[in-house]
C-alpha cells in the first residue's frame, strides 16, 4: 500500500502544479466574460487563459513559483503518519526533480537552496483523524508574491481610505475591502481570499488559509458570512484594480470566510491572498491500497479555456496601443520613444536577475555587460538534460517591487535599458528610468509557459550558487511581450492605478452592517 501511496501523492502533486481545477478555471473565464477582450485587462486575461491550457498541455508548473506546498491530511485512527510523512517528502522531491516544482526551500540563514523542496518547515504537512476509512490529502501550493500580499488587522484600527474600523461586522468589512486595495496587482490579481475573523495570530491565518480550501462555487453556511462574502465579491470588484493592476472590472475571484472564537483582549482579521494560479487539489485514497479513490475538486480538463473563435480580441476603440518590436541591447532613443500602454514585443537575449542579484550588483561588477540591456525579474524552472544543456521549463516574472531599494542604482551604474517584471515599482526606480532612459515592462504574473515559450535557448548563466531561481540567466527570447506601464517621462500606470482605487475605497467609508 505505502508504495502506491507515494505515487498517489506524486500524482496529486503534478496534477495540482500542472492542471488548474475546474471551479478555479470558471471563476477566470467568468472574468474574461466581464472584460471587454481588447483592454489591457481582457487581453492578460487571454493570455492567462492560454498558459492555464499550455501547463495542462505540457504537463509542466502554470506558474515557475511553486509556493510552499502545504498538505492537509484526515487519516483514519491508527494510520502510521511518519511512514505518510516520509513518502510525501520522497513524493515532492521527486516531483521537483522532474521539473514539476521549482527548488524553492532556501535557509533562511544562508541562502542556500537545499536544491529538492525539502528543509526545515518545508513541506507543511498537516495531519488530522478521522473515523473513515479513507486517507484524505488535500495540497496548495501558494506563491510567494500573493503570499507577501496576506495581511492581518487587528481591530479597532483606523484604515486608508475606510477610516475607523471597530470591533464589529463592519470593522471587518472595511478591513476584507481594504487587504484586496493594499494588495492592488502584485499577488497577481485577479486574486481569491481566504479570511479568519478570530483566534490568536496564529491560528486566524491558519482559519484564513483554511478557507482557501474550500470550492470557489461553495456557498457559506452562516447566513452573515454568507451576506459579508456576497458584499465583498461585489464592492471589491468596484475598485477597478484588474487583472495584474492594470485597471479592470474584476478585482477579485472568490472570497471565502470563516470566524472562530477570539479572546476578550484581541480581535484579528487574517487575509490570505491567492493570486489567479490558484492551485489546489485533493484525493480521496483507499488505505488498503493506496490508490486514488476520487479528487475533491473539479478537474482542470472538465473546463477547457480554448477562447471562442467569435471571441477574439476585437480592436477596442477606446484603447488604442502601438506594439513595437525591439532587438536587445537597446538604445537610449529606442526606450524614449516608448510610452505607458505600448507593447513591446523583445527579441534576443536578456538577462534574468531577483533578489540575490540585485543585492550582489550594488557593489560589485556585473559578469556580462549590462549597457544597453533587458534585466528580467524571474526566477525560473529550469532542467538539465543528459548532455548538460539547460532547458527552461516555466518562466514568469516576480514581484518587481521587492527591487525597489537597488533598481535605480542599477540601472544608472551598468546601463540597463530594460527591466521587466510584475506589479510595478516606486518612485526612486521611475526616477531613474527618467533620468537615464529607460523603461519598466510587465510581463503577466502567472504566465510562466507562455513566457517559456518565448525563450529560444540559454545562453549562458551565471551565479548558479545563489540557487537555480535566483541565478543569472542569459536567455535567447523570440517575441517575449510585454506592457509599457512606467516609461522615461514620468508616467507610472501603477501609481495611476493605485490612486484611482484608493478615491473608489473612499466611497465604501460609511456603515453598511449595523
Ligand atoms: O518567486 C516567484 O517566481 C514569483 C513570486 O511568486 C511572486 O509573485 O513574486
Ligand atoms: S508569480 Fe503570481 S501567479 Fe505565480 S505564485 Fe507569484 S503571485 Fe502567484
Amino acid at each position: 500500500m505505502i508504495e502506491q501511496f507515494e505515487e498517489s501523492i506524486y500524482r496529486l502533486i503534478v496534477e495540482t502544479s500542472t492542471n488548474l481545477p475546474g471551479d478555479v478555471r470558471r471563476a477566470i473565464k467568468a472574468a474574461q466574460e466581464a472584460e471587454d477582450r481588447a483592454t489591457r485587462a481582457g487581453l492578460s486575461l487571454s493570455t492567462i487563459a492560454s498558459n492555464i491550457q499550455m501547463a495542462e498541455c505540457n504537463v509542466s508548473p502554470i506558474c515557475q513559483d511553486t509556493g510552499m506546498p502545504t498538505f492537509v491530511l484526515h487519516v483514519p485512527v491508527g494510520a502510521n503518519q511518519i511512514v505518510m510523512k516520509e513518502k510525501i517528502r520522497s513524493a515532492i522531491a521527486r516531483a521537483t526533480k522532474d521539473g514539476k516544482l521549482r527548488t524553492n526551500s532556501v535557509d533562511s540563514l544562508t541562502g542556500a537552496n537545499s536544491g529538492d523542496n525539502l528543509g526545515p518547515g518545508t513541506p507543511v504537512i498537516h495531519f488530522e483523524q478521522w473515523e473513515r476509512d479513507e486517507i484524505e490529502v488535500r495540497l496548495i501550493l501558494k506563491g510567494g508574491g500573493c503570499e507577501n500580499k496576506n495581511i492581518q488587522y487587528s481591530l479597532p484600527a483606523e484604515l486608508e481610505g475606510l477610516g475607523k474600523a471597530g470591533r464589529d461586522l463592519d470593522g471587518i468589512r472595511k478591513c476584507i475591502l481594504h487587504a484586496v486595495y493594499q494588495a492592488q496587482g502584485q499577488g497577481c490579481s485577479a486574486g481569491f481570499i481566504g479570511v479568519g475573523i478570530g483566534g490568536d495570530r496564529t491560528t486566524g491565518y491558519e482559519l484564513a488559509k483554511q478557507q482557501l480550501f474550500r470550492r470557489v462555487d461553495d456557498v457559506n453556511p452562516v447566513p452573515e458570512l454568507r451576506q459579508l462574502e456576497e458584499y465583498i465579491m461585489d464592492a471589491a470588484n468596484k475598485l477597478g484594480i484588474g487583472t495584474m493592476g492594470f485597471g479592470g472590472n474584476v478585482t477579485l475571484l472568490g472570497c471565502k470566510i470563516g470566524a472562530i472564537n477570539r479572546l476578550p483582549a484581541s480581535f484579528f482579521v487574517s487575509v490570505a491572498y491567492n493570486c489567479w494560479a490558484f492551485r489546489r487539489q485533493g484525493v480521496l485514497i483507499d488505505a488498503g491500497n493506496g490508490e486514488i479513490k476520487e479528487w475533491l475538486y473539479p478537474r482542470g480538463d472538465e473546463v477547457s479555456m480554448e477562447e471562442e473563435p467569435e471571441a477574439a480580441a476585437q480592436p477596442a476603440e477606446t484603447e488604442q496601443r502601438r506594439e513595437v518590436r525591439l532587438k536587445t541591447p537597446l538604445t537610449e532613443e529606442q526606450v524614449r520613444n516608448l510610452r505607458v500602454g505600448d507593447i513591446v514585443i523583445l527579441d534576443g537575449e536578456i538577462h534574468t536577475g531577483r533578489d540575490a542579484l540585485h543585492k550582489y550588483l550594488v557593489d560589485h561588477d556585473s559578469p556580462v555587460d549590462l549597457n544597453g540591456a533587458v534585466i528580467y525579474h524571474c526566477g525560473p524552472v529550469m532542467l538539465k538534460d543528459e548532455q548538460g544543456e539547460w532547458h527552461v521549463k516555466a518562466a514568469g516574472p516576480t514581484t518587481s517591487a521587492r527591487e525597489e531599494p537597488y533598481q535605480g542604482d542599477i540601472i544608472k551604474k551598468f546601463g540597463v535599458r530594460a527591466v521587466i517584471g510584475k506589479g510595478g515599482m516606486g518612485k526612486k526606480t521611475l526616477a531613474a528610468l527618467k533620468e537615464h532612459g529607460a523603461v519598466y515592462l510587465n510581463a503577466i504574473g502567472g504566465a510562466a509557459q507562455y513566457y517559456a515559450e518565448c525563450i529560444k535557448r540559454v545562453n549562458g548563466v551565471h551565479f548558479l550558487e545563489f540557487g537555480i531561481p535566483e541565478a543569472m540567466w542569459h536567455l535567447e527570447t523570440e517575441g517575449f511581450a510585454a506592457i509599457v506601464t512606467m516609461d522615461a517621462h514620468g508616467n507610472s500606470l501603477h501609481a495611476d492605478v493605485e490612486h484611482d482605487s484608493l478615491a473608489k475605497l473612499e466611497q465604501f467609508k460609511e456603515p453598511v452592517f449595523k
